[in-house]
């Protein structure tokens, strides 16, 4: 999975990482169905309320934006995310008897916390380079486990969720978001970016969201 030519760019950058978030016990959990419901309904609760939040970040972009097209690539993931992958959470939620005003009220962890408000205040100091270099791993790093996680799940209680992330309408987001990135990038800092003197501080940005989702996981299995 490439997804565009920045991306494998920033996972080389975020080394172990990445293996970490896309690697986890809870991913291998949903991989092979031996993740506990419990914490899959913990995880999802929370989840809901980071797409709240994350559909904000994604807004912000559409303010941070320089070009039309930008924008529109931006408010395309603004209602992929509040109206397509949300419809995961909701449903899955009602079958367990949490109704969508409950996830809405829920209280949100601190990993949740401080993931989502990172990622918003890298758009809200930064421009929108950092924003996307922070929104990067959220986005593909779902669409790498979902497709590895269809080719390789086992007998699962979570074929639903891997469903949503190795589907064509999500995994045309990632492409989307790619191509955004490049596209961005390329506008910004010109034909050799990784010789821009901004370039190591977007790969620090992108490890450090990676590692926030590495908590978020953990969160998850552990409450
Ligand atoms: C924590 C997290 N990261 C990424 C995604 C993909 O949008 C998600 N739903 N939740």
């Amino acid at each position: 999975m490439s997804y565009g030519t920045t991306f494998p760019l920033w996972r080389a950058a975020a080394g172990g990482a990445w293996q970490d978030y896309t690697c986890h016990a809870f991913v291998e959990g949903m991989r092979d169905g031996t993740l506990p419901r419990a914490a899959f309904l913990r995880y999802l609760v929370q989840d809901y309320l980071f797409l709240v939040h994350f559909s904000r970040a994604w807004s912000l972009a559409v303010t941070k934006a320089e070009t039309l097209e930008e924008m529109r690539a931006c408010a395309a993931t603004v209602h992929a995310l509040l109206n397509d992958e949300m419809r995961l959470h909701i449903e899955t939620c009602a079958a367990a008897g949490i109704t969508e005003a409950e996830l809405y009220a829920a209280r949100e962890a601190p990993q949740n916390l401080a993931y989502t408000r990172y990622v918003m205040d890298a758009g809200h100091s930064g421009d929108f380079l950092d924003l996307m270099a922070a929104l990067a791993p959220c986005v593909l790093g779902y669409g790498e486990i979902g497709t590895r996680l269809a080719a390789a799940a086992g007998d699962t209680a979570y074929a639903d969720w891997i469903a949503t992330y190795a589907g064509d309408d999500y995994q045309d987001t990632c492409r989307a978001v790619a191509g955004l990135i490049d596209g961005a990038v390329a506008y910004r800092l010109g034909p050799s970016p990784t010789d821009s003197p901004r370039w190591p501080r977007l790969c620090a940005r992108f490890e450090t969201a990676t590692r926030l989702e590495v908590d978020f996981w953990g969160m998850g299995l552990s409450g």
